[in-house]
């Protein structure tokens, strides 16, 4: 198999467009250069789009096995595929849950038979998540275990989040973090802040977040182990992650698309499409998140892609499960959002969402270099088209960005020099 991309345009390290060709052959880059003359059996012409790094999104929920109506991995790595991603990571709140390695097995199976894009499957970091027993750690990397996570639910003992950190250490292991702290809650569908009183809706305040992070980071130190920080939403969590680093603890964070886009001034009344975990902070939380994002606290974006169906989300802001989805729209929302608006360069943007999550977890993707796997996006930054929920590949229509302008959309997907996904060639 060889593959010739001709006329694409290149961001170089210092930020400029510059024309390329790349020639792909048996799944990796083989040559990048101007003119290149090589006999390949499939040439793209891609004049005027952006040539980049496939994405890579280490934070999405496929829901199989156990969650199919509202996503598969067929399904869900289609999106991702639509979306720019080559690779994503599948978390592990699914049923049964990836907590031994005959299930681990069992989703990797499934993944080499359907998925359209790389998929790295999460262990769970205790049995069927709840917090009372570890997994078999040793076991689940041998079955091909990406990290350990509890996504979903916050580990509620420090106790049970220490022996966590060392048994993954002693492996060279990460531990990726849903922060929160059950008992501060308070039943909260949204922030405990403006809108909840609005709304006359119990809130979920920052400190249910903040207090696992800071206990985490304590314990990450006498652990000595990576620990990742799933989807940081509050000032006070930035606060606790920049003051880590700043003493050498091995932590990082991830943050979404819809917390560096929204706050909870954008919540319009009582649409669940609004309502994810954690909620949509205050304005500062906002900000300070961007600003996080911007001095290297935060380390990379993640869609924390979360499909639901109609009827789940159909019931209000009570009762509606946590979630939205993001793979089919988080490179044109924050193209158009914040590069366009100038609050992040086009050369910022695509590090946050190809080699900065590669890096930070020891992968060889997110960059586009000579012996490199070939996984490539072909973007349009030009033209301009409406968010339209109804015309997503993934079956969660779950998102608040319906009817926003954007620009950014991805024409081709490239995954091991194979094509993924064609705008030109399939429609919705
Ligand atoms: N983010 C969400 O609001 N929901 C996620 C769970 C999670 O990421 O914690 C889901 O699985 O639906
Ligand atoms: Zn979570
Ligand atoms: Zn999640």
């Amino acid at each position: 198999m060889s593959l010739l991309i001709k006329n694409g345009q290149l961001l170089t390290e210092s930020g400029e467009l510059t024309k390329v060709d790349v020639f792909i052959e048996n799944g990796k880059i083989s040559e990048i250069g101007t003119g290149l003359e090589i006999e390949a059996e499939e040439i793209i012409d891609a004049d005027g789009q952006l040539l980049a790094p496939g994405f890579v999104d280490l934070h999405v929920h496929l829901r199989e096995p156990g969650g199919e109506k509202k996503e598969t991995i067929a399904t869900g790595t289609m999106a991702a595929a639509k979306g720019g991603f080559t690779t994503v990571a599948a978390m592990p709140n699914t049923r049964p849950v990836p907590d031994s390695k005959e299930q681990l097995e069992k989703i990797q199976e499934r993944i080499n038979e359907t998925a359209a894009i790389r998929v790295l499957p999460y262990a769970s970091i205790t049995i069927r998540e709840l917090g009372q027993e570890l997994t078999d750690f040793a076991g689940l990397k041998e079955a091909g275990a990406f990290a350990f996570t509890d996504d979903g639910v916050g580990i509620q003992e420090a106790g049970m989040m220490l022996k966590a950190m060392k048994t993954a250490a002693a492996l060279n292991m990460s531990i990726v973090a849903h922060c929160e702290d059950n008992s501060l809650i308070n039943k909260g569908s949204l922030h405990e802040g403006k809108k909840s009183a609005e709304l006359w809706l119990n809130g979920i305040p920052s400190a249910c977040e903040a207090v696992h992070i800071a206990r985490d980071v304590l314990l990450a130190e006498a652990a000595d182990c990576h620990y990742h920080v799933c989807h940081i939403s509050t000032k006070e969590s930035v606060r606790t992650v920049r003051d880590a680093k700043r003493n050498g603890i091995k932590v990082t964070a991830e943050v979404t698309p819809h917390h560096l886009l929204l706050n909870e001034e954008h919540i319009p009344g009582n649409d669940a499409n609004f309502k994810m975990n954690p909620p949509l902070r205050s304005r500062e939380d906002h900000e300070a998140l961007i600003e996080g994002l911007l001095d290297g606290t935060i380390d990379f974006i993640a869609t924390d892609h979360a499909p639901h169906t109609r009827e789940e989300k159909a019931e209000g802001f009570e009762l509606a499960p946590f979630g939205i989805v993001g793979l089919e729209t988080a490179f044109p929302l924050l193209y158009t959002e914040l590069v366009e608006k100038d609050v992040l360069t086009l050369k910022q943007l695509i590090d946050f969402l190809t080699v900065k999550p590669a890096e930070t977890f020891n992968l060889p993707y997110g960059k586009i270099a000579v012996g490199a796997p070939a996984d490539l996006v072909l973007l349009d930054l030009e033209q301009e088209e409406q968010i339209d929920p109804e015309t997503f590949l993934s079956k969660g229509k779950n998102t608040p960005f319906a009817g926003w302008n954007c620009k950014g959309w991805p024409v081709m997907t490239i995954v091991d020099g194979k094509v993924v996904w064609n705008k030109g060639r399939v429609t919705a």
